[in-house]
């Protein structure tokens, strides 16, 4: 069954009393609320604020220490981790790694060919990386690099879409064709969450933002949650956080 908003809207992901970790240290506590399904949710805050850990969590890849976290099926959520989680030097090409995001549907290992084959081409061709088909991936720009897993998110099909940190070290016209598909993700109601440090940018393009400083600072409206009260919030929560803290201060 569909859980629904108070608003009405069906609810793609929710959290009650969320704390999240490593080892049992927690990294975000405490966190309670529902993200619309269709919403373009920028997810801001200082560096360690716990942004991509949330992301982990939606994914699927981390446990909670504590309360709950409903989510999509893993196969229902196409997952871009930050760039320095990525391993480039493995020897394979554009295509074969695109094709990775047919697994879920296909299983893994499996040759492609037929439709299967022209979706793949058609996604490397959606992301402007037509002739790279069998570039080896070491050989890629950090820009084309980035274009080649967004072909990948796209041959996925998914309802949820969570990217962190798709824009860094990125130029402008790059960014320009990324937020164009994430624009496309959203009109066809699919749920994207995008981590993000450029507040303009998520000004210019996300209508809702939620405000992590190890805990929610904020969510709801951009405008309303990117304020200069809210973000030195933000700021003085991070830098009061004590590192060395074995439990929550708020369950202890
Ligand atoms: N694998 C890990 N093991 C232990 N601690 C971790 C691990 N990953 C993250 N942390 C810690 O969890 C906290 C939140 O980290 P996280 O990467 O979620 O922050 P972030 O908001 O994404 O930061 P940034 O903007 O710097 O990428 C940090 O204190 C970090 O050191």
């Amino acid at each position: 069954m569909t859980q629904e908003m108070n608003s009405g809207h069906a609810v793609a992901i929710a959290f009650h009393d969320l704390t999240l970790g490593y080892e049992g240290h927690p990294a975000v506590h405490h966190l309670d609320g529902e993200i619309e399904k269709g919403a373009l949710l920028a997810i801001c805050g200082p560096n360690g604020a716990g942004k991509s850990t949330l992301l982990k969590s939606i994914s699927g890849a981390l446990s909670p220490l504590s309360g709950s976290l409903s989510a999509p099926r893993r196969r229902d959520i196409a997952y871009l981790p930050q760039a320095a989680d990525i391993d480039t030097s493995f020897p394979i090409t554009v295509l074969d790694v695109v094709a990775m995001g047919l697994w879920t549907q296909c299983g893994p290992f499996r040759a492609i060919s037929g439709r299967r084959l022209e979706e793949v081409r058609g996604a490397v061709s959606a992301v402007g990386l037509n002739g790279f088909e069998d570039r080896v991936i070491s050989t890629l720009s950090g820009g084309q690099l980035q274009r080649m897993l967004f072909a990948r998110l796209l041959i996925q099909d998914a309802s949820v879409v969570l990217l962190d940190e798709p824009f860094a070290a990125i130029d402008a016209n790059t960014s320009a064709d990324l937020l164009a598909l994430i624009a496309r993700w959203h009109d066809e109601q699919r749920t994207v969450l995008v981590v993000s440090h450029d507040l303009d940018l998520v000004r210019d393009h996300f209508p809702q933002t939620l405000l992590l400083a190890r805990e929610q600072v904020a969510r709801g409206k951009t405008s309303d949650v990117l304020t200069t009260p809210n973000l030195a919030r933000a700021r003085s929560r991070a830098e009061a956080f004590d590192r060395g803290a074995a439990v929550c201060a708020r369950a202890a």
